[in-house]
């Protein structure tokens, strides 16, 4: 079994499905967490780029695949579409070494995480990408699931700027408990809220996400302080003194405080509010003024310049 202490499979390894029969040729790892390895396979048959992912613990990869497939019976995420097609294609056992190793496999999800996209993109890229999250979400929420364990490594952008959630292994039923988070992102690591699964759990966590990407050292200090200590407050105080979430701030009050019905409405009001805000904000920064002053200034110099030479 692959373990995160053990390198996983090298390129090259065809894994073979044990009950389908399905082949993928290991071209490289494609990223590795607490769960599982995901490795980016080619399908032999059509020589189609997808991602195999296997767990360290078949319980818990079991309970993933088993969520993935009630969304796609449900019809119910269309971020789980692409042209029709499902994300998840293939569950299988691979037999090495004697064990039988569960495995899936889905779509390739072609990006780089939230974090890394941000870093090149600013808050202008921050806020196109923010915007399909919550839609996303939105649409996991409709059909009564939470998604649960947010962070910039679940989102993947493209370079198109489309974003995707990956790692399903957080997605719980709402009104169960989440059972699966990570602390900075987590309502309850906060003292801001239990961790039953609500639409508003999954807006906290974007609100932190948000905070974490576009502000992180703030962030950083306020979750270093002892568990007892953590409050909602600390946020507020954070998303007050920023100058970066500035046009983000009403929309992350709201959001932190559970003010918003769902995810729709959330969604509706970045469009509105934050995304107008974070593009005239760019526009402006486009052209400093200073150099609005110097353009106006010399408007006025080559007016009297012509008004000089056309004087009779
Ligand atoms: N469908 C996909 N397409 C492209 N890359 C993927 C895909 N699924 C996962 N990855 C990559 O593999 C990494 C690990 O995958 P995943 O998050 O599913 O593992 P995990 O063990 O559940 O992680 P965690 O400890 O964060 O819960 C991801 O961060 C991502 O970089």
């Amino acid at each position: 079994m692959t373990t995160s202490s053990n390198p996983g499979f090298p390129p090259g390894t065809v894994i073979k499905g044990k009950w389908k029969a399905g082949r993928y040729m290991i071209r490289r790892i494609l990223g590795r967490g607490a769960n599982g390895t995901v490795y980016l396979v080619q399908q032999a048959k059509d020589g189609r780029e997808l991602a195999l992912k296997m767990g360290n613990d078949p319980v818990d990869l079991q309970s993933e695949i088993n969520v993935l497939t009630s969304l796609q019976i449900q019809g119910a995420s269309a971020s789980l579409l692409r042209d029709g097609e499902s994300y998840l294609l293939d569950v299988d056992d691979f037999t090495a070494g004697g064990q039988d190793i569960p495995f899936y496999v889905m779509r390739y999800v072609r990006g780089e995480p939230l974090h890394r996209y941000v870093a090149r993109h600013g808050s202008a890229g921050y806020a196109a990408a923010g915007l399909q999250i919550l839609e996303r979400l939105s649409e996991l929420h409709q059909s009564g699931w939470i998604f649960g364990d947010l962070k910039p490594q679940n989102v993947l952008v493209s370079v198109r700027g489309t974003a995707e959630l990956i790692d399903y292994g957080g997605v719980s039923r709402m009104g169960r408990s989440v059972k699966q988070f990570t602390e900075w992102y987590d309502r309850g690591f906060w003292n801001a809220g239990g961790r039953h699964a609500d639409v508003q759990y999954d807006l906290f966590a974007f609100a932190l996400l948000t905070i974490h990407v576009l502000e992180s050292p703030m962030l950083k200090h306020a979750a270093s302080k002892l568990p007892q200590l953590r409050n909602i407050t600390d946020i507020h105080a954070i998303i007050r003194r920023s100058e970066k979430l500035k046009p983000y701030a009403a929309w992350l009050n709201r959001a932190v405080n559970g003010d918003f019905k769902d995810a729709r409405r959330a969604a509706e009001s970045w469009n509105g509010q934050v995304f107008t805000a974070v593009r005239r904000r760019a526009s402006q920064r486009r052209t400093p003024r200073w150099l609005r002053n110097a353009f106006a200034a010399s408007l006025v110099l080559l007016v009297g310049a012509v008004w000089l030479a056309l004087r009779p």
